[in-house]
């Protein structure tokens, strides 16, 4: 009750503000938290020392705020009906047309539910968040919409994001589109099933810890991690500063590169990009081959406890396949990659704790550009609304708050530090070879859990399959998965790892290898 009332979320649009001075009571709620002995008398004249600084608040208020453009012109869409729906992988249906021509013209492209659409609903699978409506257009928005491309609707995608099944969306389980009893991955559930079931050419998901990669490698689709910090995040909902990725999913390498060329390069206002940011022009790096490039199969991606034998083999055959596209193919040992979950595993726990919870989805400390509306709306209703957070995103908030309130953020500290060391053990091997090799994902798409599974089931359902995925989150590395066959009826994936920046490289050896797949 101290902390928002029982109020429902107010409309997105900002309505003025009546600036409080602080209560008595509430100042004295904050000093025992903060473990302050401090009397009435010092509260109070505390209180008045507030004075000025309140008056800069209150000059805030009176000052329209920098936004991001909204261009083209839109309708508000239509939530599509359960016959319109056979995935249930459209969260919202619509039709922004960008620029008469461009690279992308012709494209219908499919945005995923965590990124802002200008006036088009987002709920980013969550409860918590039905009803906001962005008043901005996310900078990748904006660039696909520059390039031609044609926006026809939002993807579901996981509860905030925290899934890599796909049973947590507050819309219901996104279905397989090769097996209706089956998770199409997560957490970008909705883009890759679409892409599969041809709803859509191209789609944009997002990757903390494997989210385009996870559901692509489900359904039998392209997905492409870039490199961190390539695509600008600014305008889409993140868990993390350092695990954030957004990227394209599509049918080939070929669309997936199209589509990156045109989202790829500082926007300015992202705090993910770094000053040594560098885009290449990846359509012209697609020689349709993989002459000359020096393919490390890494083993330890394979043989998890949990690892399909058949997936493996797929794999390891598929990897031989590349010297068919000119490549050469040769084994490498990292045993560090073995770890690379459990440094995952601190920084996104208190990461995204930090980030997604106490920092209301945006945080503080960093330069760039902040969504204000998402903040006004999530910021309230995440409270009001704390009982609808899904399993894995409470499982989230219960320790991560544990372990900092305990531990000081000390394992977030380490876990970071220990970051460097994981990302030097890939780049070691990466001086010998062009690009790492191995299994996307230890399984095929799993059958989808029942609405009254266990907590442990659906949890398991959520998080079981990212041990090769999430290490290049948290090194940042270019990482694609390419569908290399079917197996039980189930699609396989490849994952293809290069240098920092090098995601030419990385898309040109899937485009090779589908070409003589
Ligand atoms: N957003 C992600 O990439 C993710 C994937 C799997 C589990 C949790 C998060």
């Amino acid at each position: 009750a101290a902390e928002a009332g029982t109020q429902p979320p107010p409309p997105t649009a900002t309505a003025p503000r009546i600036l409080r001075k602080p209560p008595l009571p509430e100042l004295e709620r904050i000093a025992k938290s903060y473990n302050l002995a401090l009397s009435r008398a010092d509260l109070t004249s505390f209180r008045n020392l507030m004075d000025g600084v309140l008056a800069s608040y209150r000059r805030l208020d009176q000052f329209a705020e920098p936004t991001l453009a909204v261009k083209y012109p839109r309708d508000a869409g239509f939530r599509p009906g359960v016959s319109d729906n056979r995935l249930n992988a459209w969260y919202w249906r619509c039709s922004i047309k960008g620029a008469t021509s461009g690279p992308l013209a012709g494209k219908k492209i499919a945005i995923k539910d965590n990124v802002c659409v200008a006036g088009i609903p987002m709920m980013n699978g969550s409860n918590v968040l039905e009803g906001y409506v962005p008043d901005v257009d996310a900078t990748i928005v904006t660039r696909i919409l520059d390039a031609g491309g044609e926006i026809v609707g939002k993807a579901v995608c996981e509860h905030l994001c925290f899934s890599g099944g796909s049973h947590t969306s507050d819309t219901g389980p996104v279905l397989n589109p090769h097996d209706p009893k089956r998770s199409a991955g997560g957490s970008s559930s909705g883009s890759a099933a679409l892409v599969v079931a041809g709803e859509c050419d191209m789609a944009i998901g997002g990757d903390q810890g494997g989210s385009i990669r996870i559901p692509s490698s489900f359904c039998g689709a392209v997905g492409h991690k870039p490199t961190h910090g390539l695509v600008p995040y600014t305008g889409v909902f993140p868990i993390e500063l350092t695990l954030d990725h957004t990227g394209p999913i599509a049918r080939t390498a070929g669309d997936a590169a199209r589509l990156l060329e045109v989202l790829a390069g500082a926007d300015g206002l992202d705090p993910r990009q770094p000053a040594g940011l560098r885009t290449e022009a990846y359509t012209k790096q697609l020689t349709g081959d993989a002459r000359g490039l020096r393919i490390g199969i890494v083993k330890e991606g394979f043989g998890w406890p949990n690892s399909e034998p058949d997936v493996d083999a797929m794999v390891r055959e598929a990897a031989q396949r590349m010297t068919r596209a000119g490549g050469t193919v040769n084994d490498v040992s990292i045993p560090l990659h073995r770890d690379g979950i459990h440094i995952w595993n601190a920084i996104a726990v208190e990461g995204a704790t930090a980030l997604m919870v106490a920092g209301n989805s945006m945080g503080t400390n960093w330069k760039g550009h902040y969504t204000t509306s998402l903040l006004d709306f999530y910021g309230r209703s995440r409270r009001v609304r704390a009982n609808d957070l899904s399993e894995t995103v409470k499982l989230v908030v219960l320790l991560g708050q544990y372990m900092q309130d305990n531990y000081q953020g000390r394992y977030y500290a380490k876990a970071q530090n220990l970051a460097r060391v994981l990302r030097a053990a890939y780049d070691e091997q990466l001086k010998g070879v062009d690009l790492l090799l191995m299994p996307t994902l230890p399984l095929k798409a799993t059958l989808l859990p029942p609405p009254d599974a266990s907590r442990e089931d659906y949890v398991a359902r959520a998080l079981e399959m990212i041990s090769n995925t999430c290490p290049f989150d948290v090194t940042g590395h270019p990482a694609a998965t390419v569908p290399v066959g079917m197996s039980e009826g189930l699609p396989v994936g490849m994952m293809l790892v290069g240098r920092h920046w090098e995601d030419g490289t990385v898309l040109r050896a899937a485009d090779a290898f589908q070409i003589v797949g």
